[in-house]
C-alpha cells in the first residue's frame, strides 16, 4: 500500500502543526461570532475535524457532497451535489472547509450556489492549493500549502477512494492511475 507512494510531500508534523496554525487564525477572525462550518465531503473530513479542535470559539458544522472526479486524476467539470446542507444558512458567517483546491470548479459551483442564499459572509478555508491548475479563478481566503501540479493523496484526499487514510500527503506514483 505505502509502495504506491513516490514521495511524501508534506509530512504528519508538518500538517498537525499547520492545522493547528489555521485554527488560531480563525478563532480570532470570527471571535464573538459562531460561524457555520461547512465541509466538504469527503475529501475534507480529516482536515475539519482536527481543524475545529484547534478552534476556542463556538462553530457549527454541516456537511455537503459535491463529486466531479469518480476514478480519475482529471476533474469531469461537471459537479453534482450528493447531499445538501442541513442547516439554513440565511444570515450566517459560512467557512467552506476544503482539502485542495485543484481547478477550482468545485468550489467556484459552491461559492455560487452560497452567494445566491442571502448569507452574511463567506470565506474559504483549504488545507491545500494547487494553483497551477486552475480553469477558473478563485483564490482562498486562507491555505495551508501551496503545492505542485502532481496528484496528491492521503490525509482524507483518495485516487478512486483509497488512500484517505494516510495520515502524510504523498505524490502518488503515476503508474498507479495508469495501470
Ligand atoms: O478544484 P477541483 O478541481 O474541483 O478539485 C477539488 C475537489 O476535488 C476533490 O473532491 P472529489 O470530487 O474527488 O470528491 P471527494 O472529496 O469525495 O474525493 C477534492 O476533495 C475537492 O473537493
Ligand atoms: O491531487 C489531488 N488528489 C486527490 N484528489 C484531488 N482532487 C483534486 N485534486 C486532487
Ligand atoms: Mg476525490
Amino acid at each position: 500500500m505505502e509502495n504506491d507512494i513516490k514521495e511524501i510531500l508534506i509530512t504528519k508534523e508538518e500538517i498537525e502543526q499547520k492545522v493547528s496554525e489555521l485554527g488560531s487564525i480563525l478563532s480570532k477572525e470570527y471571535e464573538g461570532k459562531t460561524p457555520l462550518m461547512v465541509c466538504v465531503l469527503k475529501g475534507a473530513t480529516l482536515f475539519m475535524s482536527d481543524l475545529v479542535r484547534h478552534m476556542n470559539i463556538h462553530v457549527e458544522m454541516d456537511f455537503m457532497a459535491v463529486s466531479s472526479y469518480g476514478a480519475s486524476t482529471e476533474s469531469s467539470g461537471v459537479v453534482r451535489i450528493l447531499k445538501d446542507l442541513d442547516t439554513t444558512i440565511e444570515g450566517r458567517d459560512i467557512i467552506i472547509v476544503e482539502d485542495i483546491i485543484d481547478s477550482g470548479l468545485t468550489l467556484s459551483y459552491l461559492v455560487d450556489l452560497f452567494n445566491r442564499r442571502n448569507i452574511n459572509s463567506i470565506k474559504i478555508v483549504t488545507l491545500l492549493d494547487k494553483p497551477h491548475r486552475r480553469k477558473v479563478s478563485l483564490t482562498p481566503d486562507l491555505s495551508g500549502f501551496v503545492i505542485p501540479d502532481e496528484f496528491v493523496v492521503g490525509y482524507g484526499l483518495d485516487y478512486n477512494e483509497r488512500y484517505r487514510n494516510f495520515p502524510y500527503i504523498g505524490v502518488l506514483k503515476p503508474e498507479v492511475y495508469s495501470r
